[in-house]
């Protein structure tokens, strides 16, 4: 099975103007809520390519039920924590540029914490795990280090997204794939990228590191895989781009599903990158005929420097 766990989760409101002022009343053109969060959007994508899986994490008060019974609602399976904070809503506004303001997220107790927690205690090595998202306040930055050691203890697979130091500590656990955009990578190493060579030679140490499998995203521009044999590049389709949140969290998605069934890197890379191009192109995440129309498009070639 794989879970995925979004300690933060959210409504996602998404706002659609002309143009915003800042410092005057502004009339919106359209609006959308989505349940959000990172996690919950690769289920969704998992969902999606029909992998089975079940979104854990916290959830609480109106927030979080309008984002369980939403996924409900999609037939996703859920085994959330429940919480007496409410979950966040996360506001995006599309204007002249697309600007966000994410929440920090509810209150969470330790005995909501140790509930979360029981339920990895029957993984397995059959079992994968995806981490995704940012932590609620009263959680601490080794959260997720300590999930990772209880998931290696039972030999299940772990997939995180996160950057900087909480992404370095990770690497010797053995991540299944690490997706860092190419600014997240210049960040991690303090460097500047300057082309693809680069972003090669930077994305091979996350390998060293331990790192099973790289994807780099880079938004428009593509994304790179690289394997301990093989470096892949492809560009990223052309189309016309309504909502990119959740784009990355697509290509996770469309990653991990396909590995799970096939195993093989450079097919889950190719339904990476139509999973993230097909979320690009649509108001909510992709939607299968979405993904599916998208994949065709997809031109996988070997990069060599
Ligand atoms: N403008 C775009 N046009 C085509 N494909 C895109 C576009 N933006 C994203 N994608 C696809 O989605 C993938 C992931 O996008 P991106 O690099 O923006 O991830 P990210 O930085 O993690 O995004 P986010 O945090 O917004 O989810 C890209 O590698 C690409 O395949
Ligand atoms: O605040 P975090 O947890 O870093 O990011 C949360 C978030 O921006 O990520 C998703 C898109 O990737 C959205 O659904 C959600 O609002």
């Amino acid at each position: 099975m794989i879970y995925t766990v979004t300690v933060n989760p959210s409504i996602d409101y998404i706002v659609q103007l002309e143009k915003l002022t800042l410092g005057e009343v502004n009339r919106m053109d359209h609006d959308a809520k989505l349940p959000g969060g990172k996690g919950i959007n690769v289920s969704r994508i998992l969902k999606e390519l029909g992998q089975d899986n079940i979104a854990l994490g916290f959830l609480g008060g109106f927030t979080g039920k309008f984002v369980e019974d939403t996924l409900k609602e999609k037939d996703l399976k859920t085994s959330f924590t429940h919480v007496a904070d409410d979950t966040r809503i996360n506001v995006k506004i599309k204007a002249q540029n697309e600007s966000e303001i994410n929440g920090k997220g509810p209150q969470v107790t330790a005995e909501e914490v140790a509930a979360f927690k029981k339920q990895l205690d029957n993984l397995t090595s059959d079992d994968a795990v995806i981490l995704s998202g940012s932590l609620v306040p009263s959680l601490s930055q080794d959260f997720y280090f300590d999930l990772i050691k209880l998931i290696r203890s039972k030999g299940a697979q772990f997939v995180i997204d996160t950057t900087g130091e909480s992404l370095m500590k990770t690497l010797k656990e053995n991540p299944l794939v690490v997706k860092p955009n190419h600014h997240e990578l210049a960040d991690l190493f303090g460097v500047e990228l300057n082309g693809l060579d680069d972003i090669v030679t930077y994305g091979k140490k996350l390998l060293t590191l331990g790192a099973q499998h790289v994807l780099i995203s880079m938004a428009g521009d593509g994304g790179l895989l690289i394997t301990p044999d093989e470096v892949y590049y492809s560009a990223a389709p052309k189309g016309t781009v309504i909502n990119s949140v959740g784009a990355g969290d697509s290509m996770i998605g469309g990653f991990v599903g396909t590995f799970a069934a096939t195993k093989d890197p450079v097919e889950s890379f190719r339904y990476g990158l139509a999973c993230g191009s097909a979320t690009a192109f649509s108001e909510d995440l992709a939607d299968r005929a979405k993904i599916d129309e998208i994949l065709p498009a997809i031109k996988i070639e070997k990069y060599s420097k």
